[in-house]
């Protein structure tokens, strides 16, 4: 029984391993809500406006995930709670929140995690991040083609996009609600090359039996089902 969370800057690769990681583990991937998501066009298209909206949405939405994920203890989340203060807190420091926002989201923030803290499971077994370039974000954010993400859509999505990166750093070091690891997002195309892949998928078993969650005499062919690219 293993909670993993994904972290990672826009188009990383989060939902992509946590497709192929939770078939691999067999066991229930959570989606960030995305395209289903009405404010986040709203947000990219006037984000002064939106920034406390989007966020109080994103907020609502993980407490849900994590506290869900959390209960059924066997799963793969493709972002958590942990990374929605980074978010905020970069778009508050280019001015995009009032005093009182940034008040009332750190209240309801706390409020909500101190929800989870009195869970009986309270955090993650595995935080695996996804670390990528400025130059490989984009080009998988034009891959994967949302509209309003484009720098052709607005091109101050280019200081947004490297201030985030910027942003990562140190909430991975300081990140300490589990055990956690990096995986390289450049240097593996874990989506087209099966080598990769494998690679990857090796990478975080070893993690998982290394802190314990997983037996040691683990291997693939427990895997129940067969991955698909
Ligand atoms: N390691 C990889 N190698 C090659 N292509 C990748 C890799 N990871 C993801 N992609 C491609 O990049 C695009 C973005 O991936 P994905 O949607 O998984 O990112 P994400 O981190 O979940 O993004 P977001 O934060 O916006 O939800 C997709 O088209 C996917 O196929
Ligand atoms: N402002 C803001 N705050 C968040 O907490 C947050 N989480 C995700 N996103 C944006 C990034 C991708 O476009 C898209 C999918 O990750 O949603 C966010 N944007």
């Amino acid at each position: 029984m293993t909670v993993i969370v994904l972290s990672g800057p826009i188009g990383a690769g989060k939902s992509s391993l946590t497709s192929i990681l939770s078939k691999y583990l067999d066991t229930k991937p959570f989606y960030e809500s995305v395209d289903d998501n009405p404010v986040l066009p709203l947000f990219y298209a006037d984000p002064e406006k939106y920034t406390f909206l989007l966020q109080a949405y994103f907020l609502n939405t993980r407490f849900r995930s994590i506290k869900r994920a959390l209960a059924q203890g066997n799963n793969v989340l493709d972002r958590s709670i942990y990374e929605d203060a980074l978010f905020f807190q970069m778009n508050a420091d280019i001015g995009r929140a009032t005093q009182e926002e940034v008040d009332t989201y750190y209240e309801l923030l706390n409020n909500m995690m101190s929800e989870i803290n009195r869970m009986p499971k309270k955090s993650p077994d595995l935080l695996v991040h996804i670390h990528v370039s400025y130059d490989t974000m984009i080009k998988r954010i034009q891959k994967r083609g949302r509209p309003y993400e484009q720098l052709s859509y607005d091109a101050t999505l280019e200081d947004y996009y490297k201030r985030l990166l910027r942003y990562y750093k140190p909430w991975y070091e300081k990140y300490d609600y589990s055990d956690k690891m990096v995986i390289d997002g450049d240097k593996y195309d874990f989506m087209t090359n099966e080598a990769d892949r494998e690679i990857v998928l090796k990478m975080i078993v070893d993690k998982l039996k290394a802190c314990g969650k997983l037996p040691l005499d683990w291997n693939e062919s427990v895997s129940k089902v067969k991955i698909e690219a």
